[in-house]
């Protein structure tokens, strides 16, 4: 990174018997949750609408109070921190986006620097490397929010929360708004950004398919904030903790598994293809290898890697694949 960000490694986020009762409620909205994220990991929170999932992650910021147990990023408490220091290391990004309407789309991204007393020329330099980051043409700070699309201030809110280069991020349904292709789009693109950057993302999400995607855990959560199940999405999928979440993860988990899985990890490299044979990329996953073969009704499919030909792979091989996941 270069000399305008501050470089801090990601910490991690420690949920200790944590209780949350909103006044008047009878039930708890989170009820003693326990988790670790690990530094520079994403974890999805999922679960039903009213199980807990806002709640779990506004307590993160302080955004709201609780009782009982106790949250520590990188080790130390949250509430042993000033509360104004504890939101800056924390880049936060919500479904509507929030950016001032009467701001530039510079000075939206300049809001934190800014208040931190950076010089003009650092603020400059740091906002078109987050331009570039999100990739936003940097001619796009000059403009005002509402001159953008609901995809582009997507992109700027996430700018605005990287702005101090924080080691955790809170997303709430950021990308919940946007349509089908804007959203994969900006899913890629934030997957590929987090290889470069460092970061303790927690992620909150209805949707399983988006969690499966952006979660390198998944954090299952079950009306009156009880956390039915954490794991990575293929834990999750291929041993569900019980009929709920089973369900939730739904009921076509072993084809959802075969979605984490590249063909180059199952290919057979002394096994040849027949003639007839449709060509699937090794990076491409067995899901999108199944469903070629099922289009062209071949016995296999070539694997091909930048135009080589590593091998096959055969239905068989696909079937065991899905066997093994539903086990
Ligand atoms: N300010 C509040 N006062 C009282 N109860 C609240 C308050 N905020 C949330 N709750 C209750 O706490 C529970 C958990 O709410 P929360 O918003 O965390 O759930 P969620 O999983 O994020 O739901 P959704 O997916 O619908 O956003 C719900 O029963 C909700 O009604």
């Amino acid at each position: 990174m270069s000399e305008t960000t501050t470089e801090r490694p990601a910490a991690d986020i420690v949920f200790d018997h944590v209780t949350k009762r909103y006044p008047g409620q009878e039930t708890p909205a989170l009820d003693d949750l326990s988790m670790t994220v690990p530094a520079g990991e994403t974890c999805c929170l999922v679960g039903p609408s009213g199980g807990g999932k806002t709640t779990a992650m506004k307590l993160v910021n302080r955004l709201i109070d609780f009782e009982s147990g106790d949250i520590t990023i990188g080790g130390n408490s949250i509430r042993a921190v000033d509360v104004t220091t504890l939101r800056r290391d924390i880049g936060y990004v919500i479904q509507q986006v929030g950016l001032f309407p009467h701001m530039t789309i510079a000075g939206n991204i300049a809001v934190i620097p800014g208040l931190l007393g950076w010089s003009k020329d650092r603020i400059r330099k740091r906002t078109d490397e987050l331009l570039d980051l999100v990739r936003l043409d940097r001619s796009f700070g000059t403009r005002y929010p509402a001159q953008l699309s609901g995809g582009q201030q997507q992109r700027v809110g996430l700018a605005r929360a990287l702005a101090v280069d924080p080691p955790v991020m809170l997303m709430d349904e950021p990308f919940g708004a946007l349509d089908p292709i804007t959203r994969t789009e900006i899913q890629d693109e934030f997957l590929n950004l987090e290889s470069e950057i460092s970061k303790t993302v927690i992620f909150v999400t209805h949707d399983i398919d988006e969690a499966i995607k952006m979660g390198d855990k998944i954090a299952v959560l079950r009306q009156g904030g009880v956390l039915a199940q954490y794991g990575t999405a293929d834990e999750l999928l291929a041993h569900p903790a019980d009929d709920y979440v089973a369900d939730f993860v739904g009921a076509d988990r072993g084809l959802k598994r075969l979605s984490l899985r590249r063909m180059r990890e199952v290919v057979n490299g002394s096994a040849a293809a027949p003639d007839d044979a449709p060509a699937v990329d090794a990076d491409a996953s067995l899901r999108i290898g199944l469903s070629t073969l099922f289009a062209s009704g071949a016995s296999a499919v070539r694997v091909t890697d930048g135009g080589r030909v590593l091998g096959a792979v055969t239905l068989d091989q696909l079937q065991s694949a899905v066997t093994r996941s539903t086990s």
